[in-house]
Formats: C-alpha cells, sequence, structure tokens
C-alpha cells in the first residue's frame, strides 16, 4: 500500500488491512439501492459504505460505526476506501457524510487509548496521523456533509476536507473541545485549524475547547454552508458541483500549494509526534481522566 507519509509508517492494521476486514464486504460491490445502471454499484466495508457514481465522478462515503467514533478498524477502512477511489480514475471528488442518526464522528475512540498498552496507543495514533495526511493532501475533492455532532477528531475529519456544510441543528456542533477532556490538540491540528479559521479565533477557541452551534461555526469560518438537514446532500453535491468546474490540474496543484507546509511539518516529526502522543496519553493522570469521561458517556446513555 502506498502510504502518504513515504516509507516509515507500517502499523500492524495497515500492513494486513485486509484481516480487519475478514466478514466484511469491503472489495465486494453490489447494486445501490434503486440503482443498477452504469456507476450504481457500490462497495464498501463494516464501517464505511461507498456509493460511487461514476457518471457524476463523485462517490458518497458514509461512516457507520457506533457513534462513529475513531476506532482502528474504521480508521483502517477510510484509508482503504480512500485509497481505492484515488486510485480509480473515473473519480473526481467524495461527499463525506454519515449513517449513525445525530453523530458525524464522535472523535477519536477513546476505548482505543484508556487501558491499552504503549505500543497499541502509537499504532492507534499513527493510524489517525496517516487518515488526515491522505484526506488533507487528497487529489480528490473532499466535501463533508456534517449531519450530526462533530466534536475534536470529527472536526479534524471535517477540517481535513475542502468544504463543509452543516445541518442546521442546535445539537450539532462542532470544534476542537480537547482541552475540556484534559488533553491537547497536536500542532499538526493546531495549524489546520488555524488555516481554517485565523490564529486569533484557533486560540481562543482552542484554549476554551470550544464547540460551536451551526450559526456560530459559520460565522467564524468553521464550516462554509449551514443548511436545513434535509438539505445537506443536496448543498453538499452543489458545493461539488462547483468545486469540480475548476480544471482538476489546476486545483490540485493550487490545493496542494496551500497545503503541503502543513502537511510537512508532520512528516518531518510524525516519529516525535507519536512518542509525544503516546507518553502523554498513557500518563496515569490522563488514564484516570480517560476512564471517568468515558464513564460519564456511558452513564448518560442510561
Ligand atoms: C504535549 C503532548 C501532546 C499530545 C496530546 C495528545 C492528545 C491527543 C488529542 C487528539 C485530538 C482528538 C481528540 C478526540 O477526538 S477525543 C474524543 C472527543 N469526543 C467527544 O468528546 C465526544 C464524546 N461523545 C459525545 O459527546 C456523544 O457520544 C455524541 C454527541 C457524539 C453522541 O451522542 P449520543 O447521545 O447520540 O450517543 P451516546 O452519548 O449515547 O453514545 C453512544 C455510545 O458511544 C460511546 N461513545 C461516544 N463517543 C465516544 C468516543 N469518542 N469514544 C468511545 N466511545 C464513545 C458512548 O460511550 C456510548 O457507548 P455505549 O453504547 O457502549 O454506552
Amino acid at each position: 500500500m502506498a502510504l502518504a507519509s513515504g516509507v516509515r509508517f507500517a502499523p500492524r492494521a495497515l500492513l494486513r488491512p485486509w484481516a480487519l476486514l475478514r466478514g466484511t464486504t469491503l472489495g465486494r460491490t453490489e447494486p445501490a439501492a434503486g440503482g443498477g445502471g452504469d456507476g450504481a454499484r457500490r462497495f464498501g466495508s463494516q464501517r464505511v459504505l461507498v456509493e460511487p457514481d461514476a457518471a457524476s465522478g463523485v462517490a458518497v462515503m458514509k461512516l457507520r460505526n457506533p457513534s462513529n467514533a475513531l476506532s482502528l478498524e474504521l480508521l483502517t477502512e477510510l484509508v482503504i476506501s480512500l485509497e481505492k477511489l484515488e486510485n480509480d480514475k473515473t473519480f473526481r471528488g467524495i461527499i463525506l457524510t454519515s449513517d449513525c442518526p445525530r453523530v458525524f464522528c464522535a472523535g477519536l475512540d477513546l476505548t482505543e487509548i484508556c487501558g491499552r498498552n504503549p505500543a497499541h496507543c502509537a499504532e492507534y495514533w499513527k493510524a489517525m496521523q496517516e487518515l488526515w495526511l491522505r484526506m488533507y493532501l487528497s487529489s480528490l475533492v473532499l466535501v463533508a456533509a456534517i449531519n450530526g455532532a462533530c466534536p475534536a477528531g470529527g472536526c479534524i475529519i471535517a477540517l481535513s476536507c475542502d468544504c463543509r456544510v452543516l445541518a442546521d441543528n442546535p445539537k450539532y456542533r462542532i470544534g476542537l473541545n480537547e482541552t475540556l477532556l484534559g488533553i491537547i490538540a497536536p500542532f499538526w491540528l493546531k495549524d489546520t485549524y488555524v488555516n481554517t479559521i485565523g490564529h486569533r479565533a484557533s486560540e481562543q477557541a482552542l484554549q476554551l475547547g470550544s464547540l460551536f452551534p451551526p450559526a456560530e461555526a459559520l460565522q467564524v469560518g468553521l464550516v462554509d454552508q449551514v443548511v436545513p438537514e434535509d438539505q445537506v446532500q443536496s448543498t453538499a453535491l452543489s458545493e461539488m458541483a462547483r468545486w469540480l468546474a475548476v480544471p482538476d490540474h489546476a486545483r490540485q496543484l493550487t490545493k496542494n500549494m496551500m497545503r503541503k507546509a502543513t502537511a510537512d511539518r508532520l512528516l518531518r516529526q510524525r516519529d516525535a509526534d507519536t512518542q509525544n502522543f503516546v507518553s502523554f496519553v498513557c500518563r496515569d493522570s490522563i488514564q484516570k481522566s480517560l476512564q471517568a469521561y468515558l464513564e460519564k458517556l456511558r452513564q448518560r446513555k442510561g
């Protein structure tokens, strides 16, 4: 598998991605609901469903994990699906959305870093870096159709797209709320925030751990459109058409020019970033607060 970073990244899951997917449907195609014609074959895995439309060159990618928490399996399946579409010259754009009611993506799967050994935490964080690098530098147009809550790691996924459309529901808040969990956004995530909403707004939002409701997210520039929930998909398609109206080579080179320095900064310090992450999350105090937070989430449900 070609990696966004070159040679240094080799987590077990990505060296043997198919092992994780045994018993899933990744790689198999099936007719899309209501489809059947050319370009209406969908494919997917347990956690990522891809509905490709060859005629328009646009694929809809739907996350379907519980709360779309970014488990190692979900990260792996996302990278594989993205790579599959990148390598198929039929496709020019992806609309990323959620198949889970009310949640776009709940962020890092905290069970992947709570009570786990350092080696697992390192493997997990490398998979997170890999997904971000691939999405941030993707040659395809990525539009996030945000149809649910979008905290922390969910916001990372949205920020790595080219354009964000958010459903107008006050419960669907978006932002990097890490500080409220007692954790810290890494520098590359901070850089992505600054690139999107500017330095002062990022400084405030990161320190306060702000989760923005739709109108505020629009005002600060975190999302590009806020629309009624039933129009998220159609608006994402209109945005996609606007981006695809630009010749690919010019848009791709411009995207690369805008984003390369940010991505390169992580590529230069990837191992150190992994070590920082692991030593931070494996601290007793951080483990205790993650445990307490997870417990609170579980109780809130009942
Ligand atoms: C100097 C050193 C520098 C290094 C620093 C390292 C720090 C790294 C920072 C990395 C950046 C990213 C961080 C993150 O992403 S942390 C995760 C943040 N996410 C959240 O805070 C969201 C938590 N979840 C919620 O608020 C709600 O679940 C949500 C609004 C998303 C959905 O609400 P809903 O009511 O629909 O669903 P439930 O709350 O009932 O949840 C359903 C089940 O899902 C479980 N759940 C939810 N979120 C998570 C999660 N993030 N991880 C694991 N599990 C999660 C929840 O417990 C329920 O589970 P059960 O069904 O089993 O009860």
